[in-house]
């Protein structure tokens, strides 16, 4: 497969306990954004560090286009890392900074002023070449970090947290620049966050990485309702689940046998019941199952509403005007898209 892989990778340093990275097996397909997801602390940084050279696995290789990488330096692996706190050069202005990596590589003065010229453009930061860094927004220098990376023409482009610093307007736009240079110019992208709805948001894959692991990779839609395990579930803030055998189809449990979605993995385990897809059923049929609402938290968007079903607790998100006051009774359907079971063994805390 043409694009960045790491087979096995493996990376502890001197005097850690555990390994930073251990393992790690990745394909980053060429062309396309995937995203390594994780809480802090968990390896993403180190596996960036790795594919760009800056450190050196234990074991394990990394592979661009099939070739190994392992042997060459930095500057010649067509890998290039942007890093979460841009390591700008104060005391030169922006088109400098642009030009940096031209520089070091000698090339010809024309040259570099037309890349900077260019890459200004990309990064619609045209005309500020001139500015010295210290005289722009945090914004606009996440734009010239991604510039001093998109003229040395990466083969792979690594970006370390590239939205952590930025307030959540300027998210938003860095978002859709990073977006519009990836479909535009087919870029092949590695994306590290720690943010859930960046990963959403950015990969086309996600991988979830906890304690130097990869737990799990696919599209970003199947990480959120389709978790392989309670641990994975409770990175995406499943809080309360509930035990019980799937089987056949069935989640037989305390709250009855549930219906579960096609594909549902069998075994003894837990349920994760997805708040968003819990439906408050109106009037009082005999449909659904009987709830008492025990905590209500307005969230903004939402209200957050824990629901006692006879002894078992879930969690339902609703519209805040359609949150009921807390001590109602009411019914509640648990959709099978709503529910998926997470298979023992489960490391429960
Ligand atoms: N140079 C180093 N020497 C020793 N330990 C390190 C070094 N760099 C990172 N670590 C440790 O390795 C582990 C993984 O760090 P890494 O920076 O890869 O995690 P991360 O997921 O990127 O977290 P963050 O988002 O906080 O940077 C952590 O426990 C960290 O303390």
């Amino acid at each position: 497969m043409s694009g960045l892989r790491f087979e096995d990778v493996t990376l502890r340093y001197p005097g850690a306990e555990a390994p930073a990275l251990e393992g790690l097996t990745l394909d980053v397909p060429a062309g396309q954004r995937t995203v390594l997801l994780g809480p802090s602390g968990c390896g993403k940084t180190t596996a960036l560090r790795i594919a760009a050279g800056l450190e050196r696995q234990g074991a394990g290789r990394v592979l661009l286009d099939g070739a190994p990488l392992d042997r060459l330096p930095p500057e010649r692996r067509g890998v290039v890392l942007v890093f979460q706190d841009q390591m700008l050069f104060p005391h030169m202005d922006v088109a400098a900074n642009i030009g940096f990596g031209l520089r070091m590589r000698r090339r010809p003065a024309r040259e570099i002023a037309q890349a900077v010229e260019a890459a200004l453009e990309r990064v619609q930061l045209s005309g500020l070449g001139a500015r010295p860094i210290g005289a722009l927004s945090g914004g606009q220098r996440q734009r010239v970090a991604l510039a001093r990376a998109l003229v040395l023409r990466p083969r792979v482009l690594l970006l370390d947290e590239p939205l952590a610093s930025l307030d959540a307007h300027l998210r938003g736009e860095m978002q859709a620049l990073i977006l519009d240079l990836q479909q535009q110019e087919g870029l092949t992208l590695l994306v590290v966050t720690h943010d859930q709805q960046e990963a959403a948001l950015l990969g086309q894959r996600v991988g979830l990485m906890l304690k130097g692991r990869l737990r799990q990779l696919g599209p970003p839609e199947a990480l959120w309702q389709r978790p392989v395990d309670a641990e994975v579930a409770r990175f995406f803030g499943a809080r309360r689940l509930v035990e019980g055998v799937s089987r056949a189809g069935v989640f037989d449990c305390a709250l009855g046998r549930l219906a579960l979605p096609e594909g549902a993995p069998e075994g003894k385990g837990h349920l994760m019941i997805r708040p968003e897809g819990v439906r408050l059923l109106p009037g009082a049929g005999a449909d659904g199952h009987a709830a008492r609402v025990v905590a209500r938290q307005f969230l903004g968007r939402q209200s957050l509403l824990t629901l006692d079903l006879g002894g078992t607790c879930i969690e339902a998100l609703v519209a805040p005007e359609d949150a009921p006051d807390i001590g109602a009774a009411l019914r509640v359907a648990l959709p099978p898209e709503a529910l998926w079971p997470l298979p023992a063994p489960t490391t429960q805390r």
